[in-house]
């Protein structure tokens, strides 16, 4: 676990240089740590003893404990992690659920923990998704929320979206320590040069690889790249794969939770809500399912003006639908190539390559329309 030994070491070294500049507001003794790992390839009835002993280091209290008083479940096989929920009898009787999440092997090609990390403390500390209380070696354990998962069809609802979209104003308003440097182009740019230099063990696998041009694929990229640099999207601390899945809400409570942090980064506003539309398409991939501008418009009236979203401008709503709608498509980009290494550093058995054709036609259908959209925008707003 060596690249999980790294995260550790880079996580501490950070912290003590942000105390050290005495920038660092967030009080990171609350969060517990263990050097202990959990080997995600353990059968699970052999890896439960070990996620208990985890539990056992990490929380002092429950060190005295009998293993029979702690109950461990699968939540989910995740596609990059292994969600679990412990449950543990305390001494006094009552009933404490956390969640254990073991990370996926070789997900650090495409997510940087670090990073991860460091935006969950800041952002469990402005209420967002589950509080964080312990790190591990391959992992970390937070709070477990009650509440239920949205589906795709939930998230297109005028009342959750409503929500949604006040929520997501809000965590994009929270300040992360570090660099503000959007990362979309960034992250394209290093998931383009590790996809393009992949080479296949299954034959068929990488005759369908060689099928694509990364000559084109390379020059969407920094087409667009230049159209979305015209649009001025504002950088905010963005989310970046808000699905349904991340989506919790407890009706009674009329909570809205957004969880997963872990493709978070700053990044431009535009990418996020046109990612986040993206994902109405659902685990079908049915694009004909991309909200239409009125159901937009609703998401950005909640967005732009959460107390009066009846009073947002014509022409405010318009620059949003233009923004959002261009940056759609790197969000195509984005995930085609992150497919492409999937492909090959994934152990799920999941058809990536056929996502990366997937994600990567989608994006040339809806080219045209977009790019014209932006262009006309940008050229009446005298920008071009
Ligand atoms: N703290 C939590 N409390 C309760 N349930 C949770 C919690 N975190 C996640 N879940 C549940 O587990 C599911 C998977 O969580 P999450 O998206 O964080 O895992 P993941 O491994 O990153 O999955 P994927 O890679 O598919 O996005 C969520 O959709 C939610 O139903």
């Amino acid at each position: 676990m060596g690249a999980t030994k790294n995260i550790w070491t880079a996580m501490e070294a950070n912290h003590a240089k942000q105390s050290h500049n005495g920038n660092s507001t967030f009080d990171d003794h609350s969060i517990l740590h263990s050097n202990l790992s959990v080997d995600t390839a353990l059968p699970f009835p052999l890896m439960v003893p070990r996620v208990i002993a985890l539990c056992k280091d990490l929380f002092r209290k429950w060190a005295k404990l009998n293993d029979s008083c702690f109950s461990v479940d699968t939540v989910s096989g995740g596609i990059t992690n292994l969600l679990l929920k412990v449950s543990v009898k305390e001494e006094n009787g009552e009933y404490v659920s956390v969640t254990v999440r073991l990370y996926g092997p070789n997900t650090e090609y495409v997510i940087n923990r670090e990073r991860e990390l460091q935006a969950i403390k800041y952002l469990s500390a402005a209420g967002f998704g589950a509080k964080l209380l312990g790190v591990f070696g391959n992992g970390m354990v937070q709070s477990f929320i009650n509440a239920r998962t949205l589906t795709p069809a939930d998230m297109r609802k005028p009342k959750l979206v409503s929500e949604i979209a006040k929520q997501l104003r809000r965590f994009h308003q929270v300040e992360i320590p570090g660099s503000k440097e959007p990362q979309l182009w960034v992250d394209i740019f290093k998931f383009f040069e590790k996809a393009s230099t992949l080479q296949f063990e299954d034959t068929d696998k990488q005759r369908t690889y060689e099928t694509i041009s990364f000559k084109e694929v390379h020059k969407e990229v920094t087409e667009l790249k230049e159209l979305t640099t015209l649009l001025n999207s504002p950088v905010v601390f963005a989310h970046n794969d808000l699905l349904s899945g991340n989506l919790m809400h407890n009706e009674e409570q009329e909570k809205l939770y957004l969880i997963d942090f872990e493709y978070g980064s700053y990044n431009y506003r535009g990418f996020d809500i046109g990612n986040h539309f993206n994902e109405y398409a659902g685990y079908d991939c049915d694009y004909s399912l991309y909200p239409s501008k009125d159901e937009q418009y609703h998401f950005f009236r909640h967005y732009l003006e959460p107390e009066k979203p009846y009073e947002v401008s014509e022409k405010d709503l318009e620059a949003l639908y233009v923004e959002t709608n261009t940056f759609m498509l790197a969000s195509h980009l984005y995930w085609a190539l992150w497919a492409l290494i999937q492909a090959r550093m994934s152990p799920i058995d999941f058809d990536y390559l056929g996502y990366y054709f997937l994600r990567y036609n989608e994006y040339k259908k809806q080219k045209r329309m977009c790019f014209s959209l932006a262009k006309s925008h940008i050229s009446g707003s005298g920008k071009a």
